[in-house]
This record gives C-alpha cells, structure tokens and sequence, in this order.
C-alpha cells in the first residue's frame, strides 16, 4: 500500500534526516515507527503525505508514484493525526470532525451524520459531546477528535505522529486499546511514529525500528524484543526486554497446566491427589477452587468450593497474567476460553508463565511456532527450578 525506493531525505542545511530508506507497508497494516528524537520518524511521515518532498527516491501509494499525484487530492486519501491535535477552536466538536467531508464538498447534513458516526466509533457520545468547543474537552477527548476527523472521510491510509503523546500513561493507554478496538474495525494501513517502544510494541503488527536516518529492524514486535537484528536496536530496546516482550506474549492453551478438576455437585472426594482442585459447574464453566483440606470434609463440593477471582481469557497478554498473580497475590491463576462463556482450559502457574516466555523467545529465535520449541529448553527450566528449590 505504501512503499518506499531508496528514499533520502536532505535538508537545505545538509542535515540529512532520511537516508536511502527502503520499506513496504502492506493494506490494512499498522506499522510504529520508533526511535530516538530526531531520527528522521516525523520526516518519513510528512513525505508521505507530501509535507516534505524526498531529495531521492519514490514513494508509492497504491502503486502510483505519488510525486504524480496533486498534494491537495493526495492529503484527501490519507488522515493525519497529530500530537497538538490542531482542533479549530472556534467550531464545534461535531463541525471539527466534519471538516474534511466539508472540504470535499459534501452535503452539510451528510458530513454532520458521518461525523456523529465517527464520535461514536471513538468513544464519544455525538450528543453530550457534539456540541461543544474544543477548549470544553479533557485531552484524552480531543485526542479522541482528531482521531475521528481524521477518519471522516474514510480514507485508506492513516498517518499519526505521536498522536497520544501528551497525555498522561493512564489515558495514554486507554486511548491505545480504544485504538486497536477501532483499528480491527476500520482496518487502514497506518503509519504511527512514536519514540516510546511500549507503545511501537503494543501496537504496531510491525516495528521499524530507527537508527539515525536509517531502518535498523524492520520485524514483529515479538522479533525486535526477541531478537534484536543489531547491538544499536538491542541498546535500544534495553536490558528490560523480557519485560516488555510479556505485554505481547499472549497466554496459550499449550501453556497450561491441568490440576485436578471436580463439579459443583459431586460429592466430595476426601482425597484430591493435590493441594487444591479446580471447581467447574455442570457446563465445565469456571466456578472456583477448593483445597484439599476442605475436601476432606463432609458434604458436597457446593457447600465447601470459593469463587475464583484470579481468572484470565485465553490471549490476555502473560503480563496482564503476571500482574493478576500479584494483585490476587495467586500462585496460579485459571484461564478460560473467553470472557463471555467462561469455559475453563487450565491453569498458568509463575513456572509456566516463565516457560512461555522461554518458549516464545526460541520460538522466535529459530523462527517456528511455540508450541514447536524443543522440550529440552523447557526441561532445562524445570529441573534448574526443581534444584533451586531443593
Ligand atoms: N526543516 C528542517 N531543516 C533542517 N533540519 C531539519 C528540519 N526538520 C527536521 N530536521 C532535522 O532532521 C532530523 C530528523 O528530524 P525528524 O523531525 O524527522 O525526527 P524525529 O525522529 O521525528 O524526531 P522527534 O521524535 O524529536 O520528533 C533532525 O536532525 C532534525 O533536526
């Protein structure tokens, strides 16, 4: 969808802030970019558009070299986002989304429709917040505006230049998830510069990593933290890594590990065979948990079972496991196929937890799926924990 050919990029003052740059986006992908300031991120970006024309080289947008196209009808194809959103302070939310169906000439009534729509899509109900003037908004909201204005007129690309960068990490990261939500719903090709590398690996489905003027790694977010191509991007997506590669490591169902199961209404079996067992209801939905002291009781396992309250879905990321082990303060935590039906697939144990990691990190390595990797890595983990504890 977009390609660059050896494009270079040289200020009038012999600065030279892109230098012979080659990479192709495909349709509907979201690529960050991300590196140090002045790298030549936001100079990328603006050639795209045509901002800033390329000293050398060519740009493609749909197989045309848009050195062909008229700016003004080039900029119509592609949304732009920026960090000072550049609201019109004077018009009204509702005017500010429509600005481009307005431009293009749109019946006023028309533009108004697709604008509410837009407001809805990110999250902004059109009728409490339609109305009013920009300065009326908190910034998570207005970054919300600049969002659905620049998605007003459907266009295919989507470029955003640190687009949630002034506001504060809480808001920063509801506005990024609200953003993958509407991102699986529109599905643009996107172009997204960033300098912070949680953000480039939360949500790019590739990374280009920048040196100066330069791709360093062009990779998978898993690849860059896993396996960093150079010492400049290993520098720099630091000694926390592993760290940061559990926000995109997702929890799988070959991660689990299977405990001792019982039913609401059987009866209770005195003996679990461990220290605790899961309890599922008739429909093999998670219920909660009971230990094998309490099982030894009389009576059913209804009477004696607690409700679960460290519980994931599947694909929730090993972080979000990691963090709901340590505010249930868990040493397992039980994963279920997804939010709605609750059915339950296992248990992620902190052991476990440290093999998907282990196991994602070769897997990537040696370029093969996860469930693939050789047990003896994982063996390895196991009888190294086994010794420690002993
Ligand atoms: N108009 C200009 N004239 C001369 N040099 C410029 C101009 N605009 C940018 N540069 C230089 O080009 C280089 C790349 O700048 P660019 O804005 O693309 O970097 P960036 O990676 O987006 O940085 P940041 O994260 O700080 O926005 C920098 O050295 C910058 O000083």
């Amino acid at each position: 969808m977009i390609r660059f050919e050896h494009v270079t990029k040289q200020y009038p003052d012999g600065t030279t802030a892109v230098d012979d740059l080659s990479f192709e986006v495909a349709e509907g992908e979201l690529v960050t970019l991300v590196g140090p300031s002045g790298c030549g991120k936001t100079t990328t970006m603006k050639m795209v558009n045509r901002l800033i024309e390329p000293s050398s080289g060519r740009i493609f947008l749909d197989g045309a070299d848009i050195s062909d196209i008229d700016p003004v009808q080039l900029r119509r194809r592609i949304g732009y986002v920026i960090q000072q959103v550049g609201l019109f302070p004077h018009k009204t939310v509702l005017e500010n989304t429509a600005t481009v169906p307005h431009l293009l000439g749109w019946q006023r009534r028309k533009g108004r429709e697709r604008a509410a729509e837009l407001l809805d899509l990110v999250g902004l109900d059109p009728k409490t917040y339609g109305d009013r003037y920009p300065e009326q908004l908190s910034g998570g909201q207005r970054q919300r505006v600049g969002v659905a204005r620049a998605l007003a007129a459907d266009p295919p690309v989507l470029l955003m230049d640190e687009p949630f960068g002034a506001v504060d990490p809480v808001v920063r990261e509801h506005l990024q998830n609200e953003f993958l939500r509407l991102q699986s719903q529109v599905n643009k090709t996107v172009l997204f510069v960033t300098h912070d590398l949680e953000e480039a690996v939360r949500l790019g489905d590739r990374i280009a990593v920048y040196g100066h003027g330069r791709i360093e790694q062009f990779d998978a977010p898993t690849a860059v933290l896993g396996a960093p191509a150079t010492a400049y991007v290993a520098d720099f997506v630091g000694a926390d890594r592993g760290l940061k590669r559990l926000s995109v490591t997702p929890v799988e169902e070959g991660d689990l590990d299977q405990p001792p199961v019982v039913h609401l209404d059987d009866r209770l079996p005195r003996e679990l065979g461990s220290r605790w067992a899961v309890v599922l209801d008739g429909e093999d939905n998670l219920h909660g948990w009971i230990s094998a002291e309490q099982a030894r009781k009389p009576g059913s396992v209804r009477e004696h079972a607690r409700r679960m309250e460290a519980w994931l879905p599947v694909g929730a990321s090993l972080k979000q496991a990691f963090a709901t082990m340590l505010q249930h303060d868990a040493g397992w935590i039980a994963v279920i196929d997804k939010e709605e039906t609750g059915r339950f697939l296992g248990v992620l144990t902190p052991a476990r937890l440290h093999e998907a990691l282990r196991r994602s990190i070769d897997a990537d390595a040696q370029d093969i799926p996860r469930t693939a990797v050789a047990l003896e890595t994982i063996e390895t983990v196991k009888s190294a924990t086994t010794s420690t504890k002993r």
